[in-house]
Protein backbone atom coordinates (compact mmCIF):
# COMPACT_ATOMS: atom_id res chain seq x y z
CA UNK A 1 0.00 0.00 0.00
CA UNK A 2 3.19 2.30 0.23
CA UNK A 3 2.59 2.67 -3.62
CA UNK A 4 -0.61 4.01 -2.87
CA UNK A 5 -2.05 7.08 -5.36
CA UNK A 6 -4.80 7.73 -2.95
CA UNK A 7 -5.39 11.02 -1.64
CA UNK A 8 -6.46 9.95 1.86
CA UNK A 9 -3.74 8.92 4.28
CA UNK A 10 -2.89 6.01 6.00
CA UNK A 11 -3.69 6.42 10.44
CA UNK A 12 -2.30 3.35 11.60
CA UNK A 13 -0.47 3.38 15.00
CA UNK A 14 -1.11 5.13 18.57
CA UNK A 15 0.92 7.68 17.49
CA UNK A 16 -0.16 8.39 13.73
CA UNK A 17 -1.91 11.43 14.00
CA UNK A 18 -5.51 11.16 13.36
CA UNK A 19 -7.05 14.05 11.61
CA UNK A 20 -10.34 15.20 13.67
CA UNK A 21 -12.25 16.69 10.25
CA UNK A 22 -11.74 14.49 7.27
CA UNK A 23 -11.29 11.12 5.74
CA UNK A 24 -8.35 9.03 6.97
CA UNK A 25 -7.39 4.91 6.10
CA UNK A 26 -6.92 2.57 8.20
CA UNK A 27 -5.83 -0.84 7.50
CA UNK A 28 -8.19 -3.65 7.95
CA UNK A 29 -6.23 -6.54 6.44
CA UNK A 30 -4.28 -7.35 3.26
CA UNK A 31 -6.53 -6.10 0.67
CA UNK A 32 -8.95 -4.67 2.87
CA UNK A 33 -9.00 -0.82 4.57
CA UNK A 34 -11.61 1.24 5.98
CA UNK A 35 -12.17 4.70 4.85
CA UNK A 36 -13.00 6.42 8.40
CA UNK A 37 -15.85 9.58 7.89
CA UNK A 38 -15.42 9.22 3.97
CA UNK A 39 -19.08 9.94 3.15
CA UNK A 40 -19.73 11.79 6.88
CA UNK A 41 -20.56 15.37 5.15
CA UNK A 42 -22.66 13.72 2.69
CA UNK A 43 -25.21 11.38 5.02
CA UNK A 44 -28.31 13.52 4.50
CA UNK A 45 -27.22 13.25 0.58
CA UNK A 46 -27.49 9.56 0.85
CA UNK A 47 -30.43 8.76 3.14
CA UNK A 48 -32.78 11.28 0.21
CA UNK A 49 -31.08 8.89 -2.41
CA UNK A 50 -31.76 5.54 -0.01
CA UNK A 51 -35.41 7.11 0.50
CA UNK A 52 -35.95 7.43 -3.23
CA UNK A 53 -34.69 3.74 -3.98
CA UNK A 54 -37.11 2.58 -1.12
CA UNK A 55 -40.02 4.05 -2.10
CA UNK A 56 -39.39 2.20 -5.49
CA UNK A 57 -38.46 -1.40 -4.03
CA UNK A 58 -39.80 -1.50 -0.31
CA UNK A 59 -37.15 -2.96 2.03
CA UNK A 60 -38.54 -7.20 2.68
CA UNK A 61 -37.44 -9.07 5.45
CA UNK A 62 -35.92 -12.14 3.38
CA UNK A 63 -35.17 -15.74 4.64
CA UNK A 64 -32.23 -18.13 5.44
CA UNK A 65 -32.19 -21.08 2.80
CA UNK A 66 -32.39 -22.54 5.96
CA UNK A 67 -36.30 -21.03 6.40
CA UNK A 68 -35.19 -18.90 9.29
CA UNK A 69 -36.45 -15.06 9.21
CA UNK A 70 -33.60 -12.84 8.90
CA UNK A 71 -33.40 -10.27 11.11
CA UNK A 72 -31.82 -7.86 8.67
CA UNK A 73 -34.34 -6.04 6.21
CA UNK A 74 -32.78 -6.08 2.44
CA UNK A 75 -34.05 -4.30 -0.73
CA UNK A 76 -31.69 -3.62 -3.82
CA UNK A 77 -30.72 -1.23 -7.13
CA UNK A 78 -28.71 -1.65 -9.84
CA UNK A 79 -28.90 -4.43 -12.75
CA UNK A 80 -30.39 -7.34 -10.23
CA UNK A 81 -31.98 -7.93 -6.93
CA UNK A 82 -30.70 -10.18 -3.60
CA UNK A 83 -33.10 -12.35 -2.65
CA UNK A 84 -32.81 -15.12 -0.60
CA UNK A 85 -35.44 -17.59 0.17
CA UNK A 86 -35.93 -21.61 0.25
CA UNK A 87 -34.21 -22.14 -3.16
CA UNK A 88 -30.58 -20.54 -1.69
CA UNK A 89 -29.36 -17.29 -2.01
CA UNK A 90 -28.87 -16.08 -5.55
CA UNK A 91 -29.23 -12.52 -7.80
CA UNK A 92 -32.39 -12.28 -9.66
CA UNK A 93 -32.76 -9.30 -12.56
CA UNK A 94 -36.35 -10.07 -12.31
CA UNK A 95 -38.65 -9.09 -9.31
CA UNK A 96 -40.52 -11.52 -8.05
CA UNK A 97 -43.77 -9.51 -7.50
CA UNK A 98 -44.57 -5.92 -8.97
CA UNK A 99 -42.36 -4.08 -11.53
CA UNK A 100 -39.84 -5.67 -13.15
CA UNK A 101 -37.40 -3.83 -12.93
CA UNK A 102 -35.01 -2.65 -10.15
CA UNK A 103 -34.34 1.19 -9.30
CA UNK A 104 -30.97 2.30 -10.70
CA UNK A 105 -28.36 3.19 -8.65
CA UNK A 106 -28.67 6.80 -7.54
CA UNK A 107 -26.01 8.59 -9.15
CA UNK A 108 -24.57 10.12 -5.55
CA UNK A 109 -24.53 6.75 -4.43
CA UNK A 110 -22.68 5.59 -7.41
CA UNK A 111 -20.35 8.47 -7.18
CA UNK A 112 -19.45 7.65 -3.56
CA UNK A 113 -19.09 4.19 -4.39
CA UNK A 114 -16.67 4.84 -7.22
CA UNK A 115 -14.31 7.58 -4.97
CA UNK A 116 -14.20 4.94 -2.13
CA UNK A 117 -12.77 1.81 -4.40
CA UNK A 118 -10.22 4.88 -6.00
CA UNK A 119 -9.47 6.00 -2.51
CA UNK A 120 -8.92 2.15 -1.59
CA UNK A 121 -7.10 1.25 -4.57
CA UNK A 122 -9.17 -0.25 -6.49
CA UNK A 123 -9.47 2.45 -9.18
CA UNK A 124 -11.24 0.02 -11.72
CA UNK A 125 -13.69 -1.01 -9.96
CA UNK A 126 -17.34 -0.57 -11.66
CA UNK A 127 -20.18 -1.70 -9.10
CA UNK A 128 -23.72 -3.21 -11.12
CA UNK A 129 -25.49 -3.91 -7.64
CA UNK A 130 -26.30 -1.96 -4.53
CA UNK A 131 -27.69 -3.99 -1.78
CA UNK A 132 -29.36 -2.18 1.11
CA UNK A 133 -29.40 -3.67 4.25
CA UNK A 134 -31.74 -1.77 6.76
CA UNK A 135 -31.24 -3.23 10.63
CA UNK A 136 -33.17 -1.89 13.36
CA UNK A 137 -31.73 -2.11 17.29
CA UNK A 138 -30.75 -6.03 17.77
CA UNK A 139 -30.03 -7.60 14.48
CA UNK A 140 -27.36 -9.10 13.11
CA UNK A 141 -25.87 -10.88 10.21
CA UNK A 142 -23.88 -14.08 10.62
CA UNK A 143 -20.52 -14.70 10.12
CA UNK A 144 -20.35 -15.13 5.76
CA UNK A 145 -18.94 -14.86 2.44
CA UNK A 146 -19.94 -12.74 -0.26
CA UNK A 147 -19.39 -15.15 -3.30
CA UNK A 148 -22.71 -15.05 -5.44
CA UNK A 149 -20.49 -12.41 -7.70
CA UNK A 150 -19.53 -13.50 -10.89
CA UNK A 151 -16.36 -11.11 -10.78
CA UNK A 152 -14.06 -12.09 -7.60
CA UNK A 153 -11.82 -9.69 -8.69
CA UNK A 154 -13.76 -6.61 -7.76
CA UNK A 155 -14.07 -5.66 -4.73
CA UNK A 156 -17.07 -5.34 -2.46
CA UNK A 157 -17.51 -1.48 -1.24
CA UNK A 158 -19.77 -1.06 2.18
CA UNK A 159 -21.01 2.02 3.56
CA UNK A 160 -22.33 2.38 7.09
CA UNK A 161 -24.72 4.73 7.90
CA UNK A 162 -27.01 5.54 11.05
CA UNK A 163 -26.58 3.63 14.42
CA UNK A 164 -22.74 1.98 15.12
CA UNK A 165 -22.08 -1.45 14.81
CA UNK A 166 -19.58 -4.00 15.65
CA UNK A 167 -18.15 -5.45 12.51
CA UNK A 168 -16.59 -8.54 12.58
CA UNK A 169 -13.76 -9.39 9.50
CA UNK A 170 -12.02 -12.72 9.55
CA UNK A 171 -9.92 -14.92 6.87
CA UNK A 172 -10.48 -17.14 4.10
CA UNK A 173 -11.86 -19.77 6.88
CA UNK A 174 -14.94 -19.72 9.02
CA UNK A 175 -12.90 -20.67 11.81
CA UNK A 176 -10.69 -17.96 11.47
CA UNK A 177 -10.17 -15.63 14.15
CA UNK A 178 -11.74 -12.19 13.56
CA UNK A 179 -11.42 -8.65 14.06
CA UNK A 180 -14.16 -6.66 15.46
CA UNK A 181 -13.83 -3.23 14.15
CA UNK A 182 -16.68 -0.30 15.36
CA UNK A 183 -18.07 1.36 12.13
CA UNK A 184 -19.71 4.80 12.43
CA UNK A 185 -22.37 6.58 10.07
CA UNK A 186 -20.05 7.53 6.91
CA UNK A 187 -17.40 4.79 6.99
CA UNK A 188 -16.99 3.04 4.01
CA UNK A 189 -14.90 -0.34 4.54
CA UNK A 190 -13.17 -2.35 1.08
CA UNK A 191 -12.39 -5.62 0.74
CA UNK A 192 -10.95 -7.14 -2.36
CA UNK A 193 -7.69 -9.08 -3.52
CA UNK A 194 -6.55 -11.48 -0.94
CA UNK A 195 -9.34 -10.23 1.77
CA UNK A 196 -12.25 -10.81 -1.22
CA UNK A 197 -13.67 -13.87 0.32
CA UNK A 198 -13.12 -13.28 3.93
CA UNK A 199 -15.62 -14.18 6.45
CA UNK A 200 -17.73 -11.01 8.05
CA UNK A 201 -20.34 -10.48 10.13
CA UNK A 202 -21.91 -7.36 12.05
CA UNK A 203 -23.21 -7.93 15.94
CA UNK A 204 -26.67 -7.79 16.77
CA UNK A 205 -27.14 -3.28 16.17
CA UNK A 206 -27.33 -1.70 20.07
CA UNK A 207 -30.35 0.89 20.59
CA UNK A 208 -29.82 4.74 20.16
CA UNK A 209 -30.82 7.41 17.90
CA UNK A 210 -28.75 8.78 14.76
CA UNK A 211 -29.60 12.16 13.66
CA UNK A 212 -30.00 11.77 10.29
CA UNK A 213 -31.32 8.00 10.39
CA UNK A 214 -33.02 7.88 14.01
CA UNK A 215 -33.36 4.15 15.50
CA UNK A 216 -31.73 2.01 12.90
CA UNK A 217 -28.72 1.25 11.12
CA UNK A 218 -28.38 1.11 6.85
CA UNK A 219 -25.32 -0.39 5.37
CA UNK A 220 -25.01 -0.55 1.08
CA UNK A 221 -22.82 -2.83 -0.38
CA UNK A 222 -21.47 -2.25 -3.72
CA UNK A 223 -20.59 -5.42 -5.84
CA UNK A 224 -20.13 -6.15 -9.13
CA UNK A 225 -22.87 -9.04 -9.26
CA UNK A 226 -23.41 -10.04 -12.98
O1 LIG B 1 -23.86 -4.49 7.25
C1 LIG B 1 -22.67 -4.65 7.02
O2 LIG B 1 -21.80 -3.92 7.50
C2 LIG B 1 -22.21 -5.82 6.18
C3 LIG B 1 -23.24 -6.30 5.19
C4 LIG B 1 -22.84 -7.55 4.50
O3 LIG B 1 -21.88 -8.19 4.83
C5 LIG B 1 -23.63 -8.04 3.37
O4 LIG B 1 -24.66 -7.44 3.04
O5 LIG B 1 -23.25 -9.06 2.76
FE1 LIG C 1 -21.41 -9.65 3.31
Amino acid sequence: MSRSTSPVPFVNDLFDPVPDTGPYREALAPGAVILRNFARDRVEEMAEAIRGVLRRAPLKAMHTPGGLPMTVKTSSCGNAGWVSDEHGYRYARVRAHGASEWPPIPEPLMQLALAAARAADYPDFVPDFCLINYYRPGAKLGLHQDKDERDPNAPIVSLSLGLPAEFLFGGNERSDKTRTVWLYSGDVVVWGGPSRMAFHGVKPVADGIDPVFGHCRVNLTFRKAL
